[in-house]
């Protein structure tokens, strides 16, 4: 049987703790927070970030990253500016041939990496693959039905954990480029706090249908630039989560941007399209890609600019053929 850690007991790892149990596996679940642990093990529930959801029993929480050490697998599932730290401490806790899957959908601020290129510094020789698709935490927990992608440079290394971690409600599709799925992760965070704002201001179906389309566009050149394919794009981990995350208020990303463009407060709703959209800009200049939806964004967010501008920007600019 395999043993799975999983690091980052948030949301996210709470709905893949359930899914690696459910799939058979021997299923530890980590978290910082030793009374959330202990709440966990009383409750049978993650009652901070996944309330109401029965765990299965045979999740076994923890504290202890010791508890780590026979692990065959370790998915990280922290936030995206949190990863490295993370893996960094994991070092010299896990053994030399455990693998690595990494479900955090950002792109590093300080060093504009990915995160399988952070994975590769702090954990060498590990072998490293990606989760990503449309998937909201509580319905994959609740055991609803859902696809995603899970990718590795080699596509036989896919295949086998899509294998173990694979339900008939939760279905990973294998994929080799891991690339073309981290950067539709970490972009689609982005793109869903732009529909949001369009939502927020009544600008109306077609618009956020416009945006949807010339942002799958704008990601995927970003993509093809850093060596994904553009048909990994039109798939879970691109359209799927694009389409998913841009039409819901289920999405904290979507409902950041409803909230800046209502004038809500939106300080409890800092998420990882935030913290990465200056990333995400950064990679693109570096790799000369134009991404003006994303640049509105991250004008909107991180320099305080006025709404209306961006917009009017964004509808100004010159025609172009599809
Ligand atoms: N919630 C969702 O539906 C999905 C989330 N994701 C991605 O998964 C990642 C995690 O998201 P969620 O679980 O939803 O977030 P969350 O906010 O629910 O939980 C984050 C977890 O990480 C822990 N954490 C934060 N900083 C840490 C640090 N420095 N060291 C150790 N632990 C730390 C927190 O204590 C918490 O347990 C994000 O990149 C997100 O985009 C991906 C797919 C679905
Ligand atoms: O990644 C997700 C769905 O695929 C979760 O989206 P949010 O982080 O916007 O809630």
């Amino acid at each position: 049987m395999t043993t799975i850690g999983i690091v980052g007991a948030g949301a996210w790892g709470t709905a893949l703790a359930q899914v690696a149990a459910a799939a058979g596996n021997n299923t530890r679940l980590w978290g910082r927070d030793q009374e959330l642990i202990d709440t966990m093990i009383q409750a049978g529930q993650n009652v901070r970030y996944l309330p109401d959801v029965p765990l299965l029993p045979e999740i076994a929480p923890t504290a202890l990253m010791t508890d780590l050490a026979d692990c065959d697998l370790l998915v990280i599932v922290v936030p995206a500016q949190a990863t490295r730290a993370i893996l960094a401490a994991l070092r010299p806790v896990i053994r030399n041939n455990a693998a690595l899957l990494l479900a955090a959908k950002g792109v590093e601020q300080k060093t504009l990496a990915l995160m399988s290129e952070v994975a590769a510094q702090e954990l060498p020789g590990h072998s490293c693959a990606v989760l990503s698709g449309p998937t909201f935490a509580g319905e994959v927990a609740r055991g609803l039905p859902t696809a995603v992608t899970l990718a590795s440079a080699t596509l036989t290394r896919a295949e086998a954990l899509a294998a173990q971690l694979g339900t008939r409600s939760f279905r990973p599709y294998a994929s080799d480029d891991p690339i073309g799925a981290e950067i539709g992760g970490a972009v689609k965070n982005v793109l869903a706090i732009a529909c949001g704002i369009v939502e927020g201001l009544g600008l109306g179906e077609n618009a956020r249908s416009a945006l949807i389309t010339r942002g799958l566009a704008e990601v995927t050149r970003l993509a093809v630039a850093k060596g994904g394919r553009p048909a990994t794009l039109m798939g879970l981990s691109g359209l799927g989560d694009i389409t998913l995350s841009c039409n819901s208020r289920q999405s904290r990303n979507f409902s950041l941007g409803y909230c800046v463009a209502s004038g809500e407060s939106r300080s409890s709703l800092l998420t990882e399209g935030y913290y990465s959209a200056p990333a995400v800009l950064g990679l693109a200049k570096s790799l000369n890609v134009e991404m003006p939806i994303c640049e509105a964004v991250h004008a909107v967010l991180h320099d305080g600019a006025a709404l209306a501008p961006q917009i009017e920007r964004l509808l100004s600019r010159p025609l172009r053929n599809e």
